[in-house]
């Protein structure tokens, strides 16, 4: 728990998740569970000593050197995942520690391309996380929404092959995925790599997001929004481009912030060094998230308390971040407006923390 005088405040606050990886929740634990489960080999400990044990996994994600050093764990960690059931618990599994965590609303991405190329079916996939989803709305009242990403480090191609299953089957229009995004290496790939997949999918009404502006520089993120992203999942490099930034926060495009992973990857020295204040003063929308929690060292609730304990924000701005996650949240009206009612109750209630001020 962290000492902060608001963390109460923070916990019971009504929180949306909008860049979370369901692979990202693979703790070393469930890694070593469902090898042993599914018969699957981990690395040989004698060549990479990570998985000599549970504890020598978490250990060794105190030290990613970089964003490339920790996909490498990642994609490693998700190779145990084989069936339905699989899929379906690792989602539920998120569900119920962000649910304890006051949140009600949680956009999760998945990669399915990783899957598919060692094997498993896409509707494996798809239907594990969706069976997932559907349990977290029904037994948790969550509402949910399932994000496909691209990944950067695959050639274009195999996007290309996995948007066609995507669009074969269905799933946006019955409401089983409702958007798209890119994520992986950021630095390296061409930037664009996905125009063609983008440009089609705009066409189709399909909400789209982008991982851009986390190592990379801000034209990562101008090539995002040009490209159609409504959304920039990371982009704190945002601040090196003034003039770009003040068309993100004119245009409302919302930047889904994830400080402990910022850390741990050192895009930044310490959460201090997320520009939250910086976003906050030029009117830029953000949530705060929690990415890939099973590596970074905590849920969305510890990226609230770490951004509290780094910049001190006031009830009013947490108001501002919680208010603009439900209004940027790609769900109904109705369910925005019962989201924005229950914070607004919430906030009554800690109002002496406010300061008085009228509420
Ligand atoms: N932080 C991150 N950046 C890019 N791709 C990712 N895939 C999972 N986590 C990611
Ligand atoms: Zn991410």
């Amino acid at each position: 728990m962290c000492k902060s005088p608001l963390h109460d405040f923070l916990h019971g606050l009504p929180k949306c998740e909008h860049h979370v990886h369901l692979e990202g929740c693979m703790s070393p634990e469930l890694i070593f569970t469902l090898a042993q489960r599914n018969n699957i080999s981990l690395p040989d400990p004698a060549t990479n000593p990570a998985y000599a044990s549970i504890a020598a996994l978490t250990a060794r994600y105190d030290h990613f050197s970089s964003l490339d050093d920790f996909l490498a764990f990642y994609f490693q960690g998700m190779a145990v995942l084989m069936n339905e059931a699989d899929f379906a618990d690792l989602a539920w599994w998120y569900f119920r520690k962000a649910h304890s965590d006051g949140v009600h609303h949680a956009e999760v991405f998945f990669d399915p391309q990783v899957h598919i190329d060692r094997g498993i079916p896409y509707e494996t996939v798809v239907n594990g996380f969706a069976q997932g989803c559907q349990r977290a709305e029904n037994e948790l009242g969550l509402s949910t929404r399932l994000i496909l990403c691209f990944v950067r480090h695959l050639p274009v191609d195999n996007a290309a092959s996995v948007y066609e299953k995507f669009v074969s089957s269905g799933h946006f229009e019955a409401g089983v995925v409702h958007g798209l995004g890119w994520s992986s290496t950021e630095v390296g790939p061409p930037k664009d790599m996905f125009r063609e997949q983008y440009a089609d999918a705009l066409t189709r009404n399909i909400p789209l997001t982008a991982h851009a502006g986390e190592e990379g520089d801000p034209t990562y993120i101008s090539t995002a929004l040009e490209l159609g992203a409504t959304r920039i999942d990371h982009g704190i490099r945002l601040i090196e481009d003034p003039e770009l930034m003040k068309r993100v926060a004119a245009q409302g495009t919302l930047l889904t912030v994830c400080p402990l992973s910022n850390v741990r990857l050192r895009c930044v020295p310490a959460v201090e060094h997320v520009p939250i204040r910086k976003f906050l003063e030029a009117g830029v929308k953000f949530s705060i998230n929690s990415d890939d929690p099973a590596y970074f060292g905590g849920y969305i609730l510890d990226n609230y308390c770490a951004v509290q304990e780094a910049h001190q924000l006031s009830v009013l701005e947490w108001r501002i971040i919680a208010e603009n996650s439900v209004q940027q949240s790609w769900i109904e009206n109705s369910r925005k407006a019962e989201l924005l009612d229950k914070i607004q109750s919430h906030v009554k209630q800690f109002m002496p923390l406010a300061g008085g001020v009228e509420l």
